[in-house]
């Protein structure tokens, strides 16, 4: 199985995550300001997510990251290989992404009053620690299945939506230029956010939920009651926040992707 688009994947996942770092401390007030749990975790999933990706291609066509130019893959191949990346990664992601959902919803004041409670989670470390005992090792897991809901179908889109803007306006058998390879990893990384939103509010909740013991039954069941007591509106919280970090985020991670695959010849 080659190994460099694993490399590659974690590579372009770090730098794309530096650039969307300060998005992200804002969506999450200052709760989440270190790079190293970040680098740590979303690259190593960005890793999974290539590298799978990229070695389901060559089991489906028989070619390999630098023949693609020459023999491009269907689009139903690029969607069925990007729906295996997104299924694998998904669980990767899911300890780190509970964690970080965890943080980002504690309410702690920059400059806390004497006197009032300390925050429940230290850090990354201490809440998955915290987890593991009081919700136990399933507990890691807590919204895995809207995640795989979420992530799944969004990685087709995205691949499919980077190779379709990739093909345009660039001769068959050509590398794209690297402004297109920028747009078209922005717009891919805007395609999947604008699909994946209404899950991710729903997968956030139930996260949540393992501190509100039996506050839903399910994935349906939160979106239900999500949707009653909210109203539609609920499912497109936070869109624009996600657009406007994905653009560059994916636009980087797209570029550095190829043009190592390509230094590597
Ligand atoms: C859940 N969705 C929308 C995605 N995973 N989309 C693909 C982009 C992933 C990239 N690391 C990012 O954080 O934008």
């Amino acid at each position: 199985m080659p190994v460099e688009e694993f490399v590659a994947g974690w590579i372009s996942g770090a730098l794309g995550l530096v650039l969307g770092h300060p998005f992200d401390t804002v969506k999450l007030l200052g709760f989440f300001k270190g790079m190293s749990f970040p680098i740590a975790s979303i690259a190593m999933v960005n890793s999974v997510l290539f590298g799978v990706y990229s070695n389901t291609l060559l089991a489906l066509t028989a070619t390999s990251h630098r023949e693609r130019r020459a023999q491009p893959p269907s689009y139903i191949h690029v969607f069925i290989a990007g729906c295996i990346g997104g299924f694998v990664q998904v669980y990767c992601l899911a300890p780190f992404d509970l964690i970080k959902v965890r943080l980002q919803n504690q309410t702690e004041p920059r400059a806390r009053p004497p006197g009032s409670p300390p925050p429940r989670y230290r850090g990354p470390v201490h809440c998955a620690v915290s987890i593991f005992q009081e919700e136990g090792p399933r507990g890691l897991f807590r919204g895995a299945w809207a995640l795989t809901l979420r992530d799944t179908p969004t990685m087709g889109i995205y691949f499919v939506t980077y190779e379709w803007l990739c093909r345009q306006s660039t001769r068959d058998g050509q590398d794209p230029s690297p402004a297109r390879v920028l747009v078209a990893g922005g717009f891919a990384g805007i395609a999947s956010w604008a699909v994946a939103t209404p899950l991710d509010v729903i997968k956030s909740r139930l996260q949540m939920a393992g501190l509100k013991r039996g506050a839903y039954r399910g994935v349906l069941d939160c979106m239900v009651s999500s949707a009653r007591q909210e109203g539609l509106g609920v499912f497109f919280r936070g869109l624009t926040i996600n657009s406007a970090r994905a653009f560059p985020v994916n636009a980087v991670t797209f570029l550095s992707y190829e043009y190592l695959l390509r230094s590597w010849g």
